[in-house]
């Protein structure tokens, strides 16, 4: 039986395997207080999600109701695209910290190895993915910035004490590769699109060759996207394997997939808004598949991805599909 319900990073931190997400969370100060409450110590936020206020209210009301204290939980963010320049990157975090009413972040994330075109604060935040939201033909603006620029001021981030561990997420291999070569911390994380239509296995062995844990985001594959008529056609929730796999063991597919996902030896960060859901979710620490189940569900892979930003911004100067 696979205890554990930490993943060991190379920092030696302990990061729990099971993360909240937030990104379109419904009621975010009420749910994250009721999952701290269900026993989730380990929240998933971006300044892209629109709020860390919120999500920060949450924590707050649970720290101060005695429930847990701020060393109990394990808090990521991540620096949006816009923000990469190494005058902005410390500002982004700064502002991250104030909205989250926290003074360090246990894990902060480069959301993604895309640069775009600075927009300050106080203009729109956060800026999401388009230049010009607000007009008739909105744009893609790409900035100039070179990752290991962006990089070398997160390693500041931790030399200062803002956060604890850095880390990149939606980076492929040959990315991984460069990152290795000129970081002098190295990354801890890799925050991937990961569940059974997308097992990403040569990224994963990879990764752990370099010592990188991995993150598996979207690990039910669908719910959000879907909601953004992003539909593959198929619901991961409803497949047959997955049926009958969680019915042999008396649980959910929800719960097999989670489970999938930490016997592969990936944290995952599932997203509810629905206070049942956050007890099913974290309750999978009492069953194991069998070698056998893990290989069955991993064949169903399709190399399916949802989280492609050329999709998001199609028709908006981006290019589809950026990660083909
Ligand atoms: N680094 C990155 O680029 C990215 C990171 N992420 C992170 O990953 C998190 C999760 O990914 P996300 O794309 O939101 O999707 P998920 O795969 O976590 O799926 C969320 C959907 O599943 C539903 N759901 C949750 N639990 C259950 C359950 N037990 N039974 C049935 N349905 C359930 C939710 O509905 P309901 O709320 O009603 O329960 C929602 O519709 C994000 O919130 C974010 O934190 C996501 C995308 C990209
Ligand atoms: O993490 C996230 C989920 O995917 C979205 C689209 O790429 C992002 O905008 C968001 O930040």
């Amino acid at each position: 039986m696979v205890s554990c319900s930490k993943q060991k990073l190379r920092t030696g931190d302990e990061m729990p395997v099971l993360g909240l997400g937030t990104w379109k969370m419904q009621n975010p100060k009420q749910v994250v207080y009721q999952a701290i409450e269900a026993g989730w110590r380990h929240i998933d936020c971006a300044c892209d999600y629109d709020n860390e206020i919120e999500v920060g209210a949450g924590m707050r009301k649970a720290i101060d109701a005695g429930v847990c204290k701020r060393e109990d939980l394990w808090v990521t963010s991540k620096l949006w695209n816009t923000y990469h320049a190494k005058e902005h990157v410390k500002a982004a975090c700064q502002k991250t910290l104030q909205d989250l009413g926290l003074d360090y972040l246990d894990l902060y994330l480069v959301h993604f190895p895309i640069a775009l075109k600075y927009v300050p604060f106080e203009e729109r935040y956060p800026p999401e993915w388009t230049y010009d939201p607000a007009s008739a033909n909105p744009k893609l603006e790409f900035a100039d910035i070179p990752l290991h620029e962006t990089w070398q001021a997160m390693e500041v981030l931790v030399e200062e004490g803002l956060v604890k561990n850095i880390g990149v997420c939606n980076y492929s291999a040959p990315l991984v590769m460069d990152l290795m070569r000129y970081a002098r911390i190295k990354p801890a994380i890799n925050q991937i699109e990961l569940h059974p239509k997308l097992t990403q296995e040569a990224l994963l062995d990879y990764c752990g060759t370099q010592g990188l844990a991995i993150t598996g985001f979207s690990p039910f594959g669908s719910g959000s996207y879907v909601e953004l008529g992003m539909d593959r056609g198929h619901k991961m929730l409803e497949e047959p394997v997955l049926q009958a796999i969680a019915s042999s063991h008396g649980k959910t597919t929800a719960q097999v997939l989670l489970r999938w996902g930490i016997q592969r030896g990936t944290s995952l960060v599932p997203k509810t808004s629905n206070a049942e859901r956050l007890k099913e979710n974290l309750n999978v620490f009492d069953f194991e598949l069998s070698e056998e189940e893990v290989a069955n569900i991993s064949a169903m892979n399709l190399n399916v991805r949802y989280n492609d930003p050329g999709e998001f911004c199609k028709g908006m100067g981006g290019a589809y599909p950026i990660y083909a």
